[in-house]
């Protein structure tokens, strides 16, 4: 197979990839309406695939899914190219481009994370499951202009100080990162978790917060958190 037929090999199994994953926003509860977005990067290319704007999920298809170049322009000619892109494009755009290690973006409104996201608190590590998906508490990042490259911004920023593979825009909602799009998806469903379970404890009293440090064992793990860390 010519390099070119591979590359068209794998853009149409992201296209399907990226198209399926988008269920399982809805299956968890993390959007409503046609809130969120979900893309994923072009192993091989300078390209990423990313869902359209505003349509419904039933409505969402490999054949609609849009392909992007890293400044976020939609590569013309390409099935879905008729349609915008995500109001979020730029800002995953922005990701891939400043942080080749990341393969997928998820961004939803899972309303437990949006709550903390309105405080602008950061979600404390108080279980060992955020000790070992998130390294500890997942960050709070600036309150960011919707449609150009400023959430993307606030993301890279935000992260660079913490292993956290997700953060919370203030005020918007949770925008996680992964090595492929399945797990930064799987992230997404994580931080909604871990913001009830953090919610539920501060009405019972004041949880005991973890110290990645002081539960080692359980950071043995090679997790995506703990590789992110080493690759700083
Ligand atoms: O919160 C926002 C805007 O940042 C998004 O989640 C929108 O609600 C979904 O927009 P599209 O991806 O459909 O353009």
């Amino acid at each position: 197979m010519t390099m070119r037929a591979e590359l068209e090999v794998g853009i149409a199994r992201l296209r399907a990839e990226i198209a399926g994953l988008h269920s399982e926003l809805t299956r968890y509860e993390l959007v409503v309406w046609t809130g969120g977005n979900i893309s994923g990067r072009v192993v091989g290319a300078d390209l990423f695939v990313i869902k359209p704007s505003g349509v419904s999920y039933e409505d969402l298809a490999p054949e609609n899914m849009i392909l992007c170049d890293l400044e976020g322009a939609v590569v013309p000619g390409t099935p879905g190219a008729a349609r915008a892109p995500s109001v979020d494009t730029a800002a995953h755009a922005y990701v891939y481009r400043t942080m080749p290690e990341v393969g997928g973006v998820a961004h939803t409104h899972s309303p437990y994370a949006v709550a903390w996201a309105t405080l602008g608190e950061p979600i404390p590590c108080v279980t060992t499951t955020m000790v070992a998906e998130f390294g500890g508490e997942i960050p709070v990042g600036p309150l960011a202009r919707i449609g150009d490259d400023s959430i993307g911004r606030g993301i890279v920023d935000t992260l660079a100080g913490h292993r956290s593979p997700a953060v919370l825009m203030q005020s918007h909602g949770p925008f996680t990162i992964g090595p492929d799009a399945r797990t930064a998806v799987k992230t997404a469903v994580l931080v909604e978790d871990a913001a009830r379970v953090a919610h539920l404890a501060r009405q019972l009293g004041e949880p005991r917060e973890l110290s990645p440090d002081a539960t080692s064992p359980i950071t043995t793990k090679k997790s995506y958190t703990t590789s992110r860390k080493e690759t700083q």
